[in-house]
């Protein structure tokens, strides 16, 4: 792990992103799918629909052994099973054990649904519920990888950088760590990158015109997801929640 390699991680998992946002502005809003507690089958369930469906979901991929990666963490972990049908995994264990099972999937799941998705989707209502929800659960484990990943960024920093971090850390001096892992540059150019990929990704792509700017209406450009809306995910969600990840890590590094 370097700084370069985890970097590179992240930048590919904006193409991950942009393209699952891009997929779930596919649908409207669809309500329904959100009601808490959901009815149906003549049940009353004790979540929504959207969740009993990540629920199920992760419980299949744990049997797959999904969560054997340090990379993936489940948002219902209570409800995954450790029994496998898959074969054991080697995957390199590169976090320090202690400061592991740090993570902030439950804000992400709070900003996803109350914050995101209004911005993201259209009002309407299509019945295409399963589908829908099938890709809110695929924004939400690409915006968990992206975010959770601040504990290898955390990782990488504190090694690079081992005496100033302990000093910190000792003096649980959270103020001036936020400080130290903070670069600005860094994150400007993620955030404009991040929006020129939801131009580039977003776009509709015909065989006549140069296709450059998204389908043009009346000279408007449209895109499948507004690019400020990407640049505003990643400004006020992403990377303050991932800078929230390397602080709780780093926290817990000398334990
Ligand atoms: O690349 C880094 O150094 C990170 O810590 C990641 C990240 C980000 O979320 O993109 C977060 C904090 C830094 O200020 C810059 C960027």
């Amino acid at each position: 792990l370097s700084l370069d390699t985890v970097r590179d991680f992240l930048t590919r998992e904006e193409d991950t992103i942009v393209f699952s946002l891009i997929e779930r502005a596919k649908y409207p809003l669809n309500p329904p799918a959100y009601y808490v507690p959901a009815h149906f089958a003549g049940l009353r369930h004790d979540a929504s629909f959207a969740e009993l469906f990540v629920r199920e979901s992760e419980a299949v991929q744990a049997k797959a052994g999904r969560y054997q990666s340090q990379q993936e963490i489940p948002f219902f972990p209570s409800r995954v099973r450790p029994l496998t049908l898959a074969p054991p995994y080697n995957f390199t264990r590169e976090l320090y054990p202690a400061a592991a099972p740090v993570n902030v999937n439950d804000e992400i799941w709070r900003i996803y649904f109350t914050l995101l998705l209004p911005l993201l989707a259209k009002n309407g209502d299509d019945g295409s519920y399963a589908a829908t929800v099938a890709s809110d659960l695929v924004c939400l484990q690409a915006l968990s990888r992206r975010i959770n990943y601040g504990r290898y960024v955390a990782e990488v920093k504190f090694t690079g950088d081992q005496q100033n971090y302990t000093t910190l850390i000792r003096n649980k001096d959270k103020d001036a760590l936020m400080k130290l892992l903070t670069s600005e540059a860094q994150e400007d150019a993620v955030k404009r990158r991040v929006q020129k990929k939801a131009t580039v990704f977003g776009r509709n792509v015909t065989l006549d015109g140069p296709g450059e700017t998204g389908d043009s209406n009346n000279g408007r450009a449209s895109f499948k997801v507004e690019p400020a809306v990407v640049y505003k995910l990643y400004d006020q969600w992403v990377i303050p929640l991932t800078k929230k990840v390397e602080l709780k890590y780093l926290l817990r590094r000398l334990d």
